[in-house]
């Protein structure tokens, strides 16, 4: 039979059992066997459903305590000096340590995993970083699992992609390629003699815009790899490698996974010229989505690949399954025709199956299974709600414009409006969200509260915010998005087309998991979503009150899309369903409206190329929600994860009044790109980064927020954190925000006092 493997499956449980392992040791409520248990549990449930499914090789080294990037950093005893451990001595404790920080040293940081919602833990490597091993824990899980009677198939990250992701300080980073490698070939020795045949590099760099010093690195780098341990299968995935076809011919390794589901198109002209001795792992079952695999299509793509490759043909989902849910199997509350159309992970394993038995014995032979896929997939397609007349028909008269009025119209009409001081001072949305805040939610989900009861919770929660904001002296407030458990989620559950699992966990991060919705069919607001909210927040203080939304782009970003519409065109309909919305908080008397786009940079493709044609829809769909908004309406918007200095005009472009954007972790680097490139209009630059629960002192985002007024004019400055307060308690975020508070009021009499000295000057 054909191969069949995969390239890692979620770790987390099909009920999150490793986050709250995680979470119980962080407390101290469990031990480290107690900890090692679950994670064995885990590794055995998933290895054992590889078997089932009829999988040839089971995947090792896809399981994380935290993060697969800092785990191979690890295992090779690349760690930061900063820490003081000992790699090879490296206890569970020590590792949590690198990942979340301790009392003395900040942790890794962490970053977008390429264009997904999956964050990574940056290794950091410098001039006298060595690599002389760290513990033993993949080898002894790679026992465990041939204890256990599996053949396994161990991946590492590859050298250059772990080297691309990592800070590197103080030395060019392939000058430490020398020093990786003889680490590298100790682990694929060790493999060796453990009696492992195959070994996966992920290096799914090879799909960016390289530098030609970093595409001449593979082959060497390789060639030293394939000397002495198991068979490699280099593995790309997210992008097509087409064009660096000869490179990977040169690349003596033993088999190549493609991403045949992201680029299809790259098969074709790779395999014109395919090594004879060569495996080609094709990835055609998605990874990256929840829907069925249509299997005929994928079948007339693989049989004639088949003919020519024979068993050098392997099969696989198109990258690691870890942005899927687990298991398909416990969501009772789906109807029966959406169901019809997903497959989460352990599904996924099955349509490998299903797809090696029709190529091997022949399509009649699967008849029964395929028909059945094919059965499926009809009812869902044919689900009411899929296409609707009444969305295509807005969609087609939507307006392309953005606001009625320029920017600084719209300027002088907000200061009149807002009354605002210089400097004004704002939170980004969310306030902690309580352990009372989602133990009442849960409630209610189960029926165990009233839905009276829980409103009158939230309300509550939302009184308490106000007023805590209004002790501490903030100038726009926020109402603390108490009442949703997902920037995401919660609008998901209040529009047509959006669907919610119950159980389909993702991981973002560590213990931390999203729920990703699934956009299925067309998108439309039966009625307003927030504006109750905002109305109550708003009629208890006499400050602003910011409308909070999600934006068209995050909202797709951090879904999981249908594949049988242009992304462009379903953010669109979301768009003109967040526009409705717009209006209304326009009408209950929201003076400014937040829509957040944190995942805006994430949804920019892989390859520079394709940038122009996300921009511009991206651009158009935000254009779109907030352009109705009444000149004197301030539109705010906020992104995270800030790397976007060459998207600039992109920005600028959104026209937002006022952006805030991550930038304290940075030092405040980013504004100099902003200031270079005279971003028009209002920017909150973050004073303090929400990610830990220190709390800064004021002197701190005083010096921030001078070194903002040097590129930024303090009319256009707002005083802000970095990002939403959901993941902190409340004592810290009360003793940050009152610290920055202090440092803007400092700020602003200084300014006005300058500002009295040049006018006496002027007048003498
Ligand atoms: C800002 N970020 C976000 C991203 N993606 C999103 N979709 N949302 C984001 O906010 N990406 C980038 C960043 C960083 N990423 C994250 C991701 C996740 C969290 C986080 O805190 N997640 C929580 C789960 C949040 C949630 O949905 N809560 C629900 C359900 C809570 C729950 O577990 N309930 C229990 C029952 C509780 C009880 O009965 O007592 C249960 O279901 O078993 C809610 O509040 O209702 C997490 O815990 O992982 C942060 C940043
Ligand atoms: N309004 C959201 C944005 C997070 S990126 C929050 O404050 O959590
Ligand atoms: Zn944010």
């Amino acid at each position: 039979m054909l191969t069949t493997h995969l390239l890692g499956f979620p770790r987390i449980g099909a009920r999150r059992e490793l986050k709250f392992a995680q979470e119980a040791f962080w407390r101290n409520e469990l031990d480290e066997a107690g900890l090692a248990a679950v994670g064995r549990d885990l590794r055995l449930r998933h290895w054992s459903w590889q078997r089932e499914a009829g999988l040839s090789l089971v995947a090792a080294g896809d399981f994380s305590y935290y993060d697969h990037v800092l785990d191979t950093a690890v295992l090779l005893g690349g760690l930061p000096a900063r820490f003081g451990f000992a790699p090879d001595r490296l206890d569970r404790r020590q590792y949590f340590e690198l990942a979340r920080g301790n009392a003395g040293q900040p942790a890794l940081e962490m970053t977008k995993w390429f264009d997904t919602n999956y964050h990574y833990l940056k290794p950091e490597f410098d001039a006298d970083s060595r690599f002389d091993g760290g513990p033993d824990w993949l080898f002894d899980e790679i026992n465990e699992a041939l204890l256990a009677g599996f053949q396994v198939k161990p991946q590492l990250v590859g050298p250059l992609t772990l080297l691309r992701l990592a800070r590197v300080q103080g030395i060019e980073p392939l000058a430490l390629v020398a020093r990786l490698l003889p680490a590298y070939r100790r682990v694929l020795q060790r493999l060796t003699a453990l009696g492992v045949a195959w070994v996966q590099l992920d290096e799914p760099i090879l799909g960016l815009d390289l530098e030609p010093e970093w595409l001449a690195a593979f082959a060497p780098v390789y060639r030293e790899l394939a000397v002495a341990g198991p068979r490699i299968l280099l593995a790309t995935y997210f992008s097509g490698v087409a064009e660096r076809a000869a490179l990977l011919r040169e690349l003596p390794v033993a088999a190549i996974h493609l991403d045949a589901v992201r680029a299809p198109e790259q098969v074709e002209p790779l395999l014109g010229n395919w090594p004879l001795d060569r495996v080609l792992s094709l990835g055609v079952v998605d990874g990256r989505n929840i829907w069925k695999t249509n299997l005929d299509t994928v079948l007339d793509v693989l049989e004639p690949v088949k003919r020519r490759l024979g068993q050098r043909l392997w099969l696989a989902p198109s990258c690691s399954l870890l942005h899927v849910p687990v298991d398909l199997e416990q969501e009772d509350g789906l109807e029966a025709g959406l169901r019809d159309g997903l497959a989460f992970a352990r599904q996924k394993l099955s349509e490998l199956a299903i797809l090696a038995r029709a190529l091997e014995l022949g399509r009649s032979v699967s008849f029964q299974a395929l028909e059945q896929q094919r059965q499926a997939r009809a009812r869902f397609a044919h689900l009411p709600g899929r296409q609707r007349a009444d969305v295509a028909a807005r969609l087609a008269a939507a307006p392309d414009a953005g606001r009625s009025a320029p920017y600084p119209v719209r300027y002088a009409a907000q200061r009149a409006r807002l009354d605002l001081p210089l400097l004004p001072t704002t939170t980004i949305g969310s306030f902690p969200q309580t352990t009372a805040i989602r133990a009442a939610r849960g409630a209610w989900q189960r029926g165990d509260l009233a839905e009276a009861d829980y409103l009158a919770a939230m309300r509550a929660e939302i009184a308490l915010a106000v007023e805590r904001q209004e002790a501490l002296g903030l100038d726009m407030l926020v109402h603390g998005e108490a009442e949703r458990n997902d920037m995401v989620e919660y609008f998901s559950s209040q529009l047509d087309g959006f669907a919610a699992t119950r159980h389909g966990w993702v991981q973002s991060y560590g213990s931390r998991c999203v729920k990703p919705p699934l956009i299925w069919g067309d998108v439309a607001r039966p009625q307003p979503m927030t504006v109750a909210w905002s109305r109550y927040a708003q009629s208890l203080t006499d400050k602003p009150m910011k409308g909070m939304l999600t934006g068209p782009i995050t909202l797709v970003q951090w879904s999981f899309v249908r594949d049988d519409l242009p992304r462009a065109v379903v953010a669109r309909q979301i768009a003109l369903a967040l526009r409705d919305e717009v209006a209304d908080l326009d009408r209950a008397g929201i003076a400014a409206i937040q829509i957040d786009e944190p995942a805006f940079r994430e949804g920019l493709p892989l390859r520079r190329a394709d940038w122009p044609a996300y921009l511009e829809w991206a651009v158009a769909a935000f254009r779109l929600a907030s352009g109705c908004a009444d000149p004197a309406t301030q539109i705010h918007t906020h992104m995270c994860y800030s790397e976007f200095e060459d998207i600039l005009p992109a920005i600028a472009a959104l026209d937002a009044d006022v952006i805030t954007i991550e930038t304290a972790r940075s030092d405040m680097t980013l504004l100099d790109a902003f200031a270079e490139f005279a971003y028009p209009n209002e920017i909150g630059p973050g004073v303090y980064d929400i990610h830990s629960p220190r709390v800064p002192d004021g002197a701190e985002m005083q010096r921030l927020l001078e070194k903002a007024l040097t590129v930024i004019p303090a009319e256009r400055l707002w005083v802000n954190p970095d990002c939403g307060l959901k993941t902190r308690g409340w004592s810290e975020t009360e003793a940050a925000l009152a610290n920055m508070v202090a440092a803007a009021k400092r700020l602003r009499s200084r300014l006005a006092e300058s500002r009295q000295q040049d006018k006496q000057s002027v007048s003498a």
